[in-house]
């Protein structure tokens, strides 16, 4: 027993090794260092940002298959031949990205969606069940763009109470019109094979054309009494995919094969550097930009739409009555499900933070933000330590909380794709209010760095060449790190070539100074005329 344990005990390191590398694997491959390497590393590496923000994200999203129809004969005393009694299949379940304030980046997410499989029909008219949504949870501020597949469409937030079983059926009419269709597919079904069809004019969900062969055509037109969505189809000259419905083995296979073709493309997001940067190119010449964008918590987009189910044999044999002819061919072709969308997105995340910190490398940003909220970034003595955004809240007495970004050190020249370039001012694009980080100390000491009035000269010149006009907002200056010898006199210096734009004198790894920084934080984002830099004022 003891030396059992002893054997355990000696396993253990290895298995935690296991457990943690996919971690800090997902933060290496999937992060969101795009820009060359950096400049100023100087031979030191920094530590792998484990828990680093993943804000740009490939996913490629699947509907789930409708189900097929039921074949089925009901026989009895009164009708030997048999009734036919078989069910529709259920709608496959749907892909669907939802907007929440409590996710921060994509690390949650996964990299391929599929929503589930409709269920099949069965005998006795009973219709299959529908597949189950799948929900990815994104951050306020994502960006959707499409690289293949249909556009995603927003989705209303249903009520997820089930309808109620004693509501009267005509009161139906007077709901919105979603739930108007889903009340009349129960009413069809409660009455037996009396479905209705719903005119395509009440469709609202603003569905995307989408193609399908003369069957599914056909197929859909009936589909549409009982369904909520109702897609328009634009071609009837294209593929399709036809399973059998009566081989409940091949079907399976079919379904097995599919599955592996859709999982098997792992790979593609564990590729080499290299192969990564071929596929950008390639990607970047079809990819529609900004197809859709979540800006408030609760907005729903569905990004791949489940397949409605096929038709079951009674409903065919009443509503459409077939010609004994091609009887049999018709009923295997409308009872076949049809296959869900599918889409391959590019997430990316514009942080809605409100106020962006800026600065050269090894200002003290990160410091800063540790001082002003509880955010724990990595600090270090090195440049570009900080690979990812990091974002704190900071919370007043009257609980204003206010979110701040910061973002790796950007450089002279950033905009040539220098350092780590302008991969990240995405994430102060929307900020109300920009916070100048400077090094106070940069040049004291025998350091050779650049003195604080052209540390902000360089930053506005790289924000302006981002995006004009981006360095009028309302701003203000940290001047870091005063308790270094000689940075009192820098100070005054920049006080006196920086006018127009309050200036904080800040310690920020004492926290000195950080008070009086919060206030002025304040005031800017209440100010209703605040000011932005002005070089033309200036002496730098
Ligand atoms: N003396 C002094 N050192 C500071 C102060 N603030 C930060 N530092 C030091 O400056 C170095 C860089 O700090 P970081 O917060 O990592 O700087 P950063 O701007 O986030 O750097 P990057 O990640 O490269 O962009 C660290 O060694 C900090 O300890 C300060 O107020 N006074």
């Amino acid at each position: 027993m003891w030396r059992r344990q002893q054997t355990l005990l000696r396993r253990l390191p290895p298995l935690r090794a296991m457990a943690q590398a996919p971690s800090s694997w997902a933060a290496d491959r999937l992060g969101c260092y795009y820009g060359s390497a950096p400049e100023g590393r100087k031979g030191k590496t920094a530590p792998l940002q484990a828990r680093g923000m993943v804000d740009k994200f490939r996913m490629r999203a699947k509907g789930g298959d409708g189900g097929n129809g039921c074949v089925s004969l009901r026989r009895s005393r009164s009708s030997r031949l048999g009734m036919p009694d078989g069910g529709n299949g259920g709608k496959g379940g749907d892909v669907i990205l939802e907007c929440s304030r409590s996710i921060w980046d994509f690390s949650g997410l996964q990299h391929h969606m599929r929503g589930g499989r409709g269920g099949n029909g069965v005998s006795k008219n009973q219709i299959g069940t529908r597949g189950s949504d799948k929900i990815a949870q994104v951050p306020v501020g994502t960006v959707i763009h499409l690289v293949e597949g249909e556009q995603p469409s927003l989705t209303v937030n249903k009520p997820t109470r089930s309808l109620d079983p004693w509501d009267i059926p005509g009161t139906a009419e007077q709901s919105s019109d979603s739930d108007q269709i889903d009340n009349a597919v129960t009413k069809g079904f409660d009455v037996g094979f009396s479905h209705r069809h719903i005119d395509p004019k009440h469709n609202t969900d603003g569905n995307e054309a989408v193609k399908g062969s003369n069957s599914q055509l056909e197929n859909s037109k009936y589909l549409h009494t009982y369904t909520y969505s109702k897609p328009q189809f634009s071609s009837t000259d294209c593929d399709v995919r036809i399973y059998s419905c009566k081989e409940g083995t091949d079907e399976k296979d079919q379904t097995e094969s599919e599955d592996e073709e859709f999982w098997e493309d792992e790979d593609e997001f564990d590729m080499d550097k290299e192969d990564d940067e071929e596929e950008d190119a390639r990607e970047e010449q079809d990819v529609q930009y900004c197809v859709a964008e979540m800006t408030k918590p609760g907005q729903r987009l569905i990004v791949a739409r489940g397949g409605e189910g096929g038709l079951g044999n009674a409903f065919i044999m009443k509503e459409m009555r077939p010609s004994k002819a091609n009887k049999q061919e018709k009923i295997a072709r409308l009872s076949t499900g049809q296959p869900g969308t599918e889409s391959f997105l590019i997430l990316e995340l514009k942080s809605i933070a409100d106020v962006g910190l800026v600065g050269l490398p090894n200002a003290g940003k990160s410091t800063l933000l540790s001082a002003l909220s509880r955010a724990q970034p990595e600090i270090a003595d090195y440049e570009f330590t900080t690979l990812r955004p990091n974002i704190g809240s900071l919370t007043y007495e009257d609980y204003f909380s206010v979110k701040v970004a910061d973002i790796p050190g950007l450089i002279k020249g950033a905009h040539e794709n220098r350092g780590l370039g302008h991969a990240f001012l995405r994430h102060i694009e929307r900020t109300k209010v920009i916070a100048y980080v400077l090094d106070l100390a940069a040049t004291l000491n025998g350091r050779k760095g650049v003195p604080p009035w052209e540390q902000l000269q360089d930053l506005v010149s790289e924000l302006e060449h981002y995006q004009e006009g981006m360095t009028r907002r309302p701003s203000l200056i940290v001047a870091n790190k005063i308790d270094e010898e000689g940075a009192e006199e820098m100070y005054e210096e920049l006080k006196r070539r920086v006018q127009g734009i309050p200036i904080f004198p800040v310690c920020a790894i004492l926290q000195e100074g950080v008070p009086d920084l919060r206030v002025g934080l304040r005031n800017l984002m209440d100010d209703s005329d605040p000011q932005g830099i002005n070089f033309e004022k200036n002496d730098c």
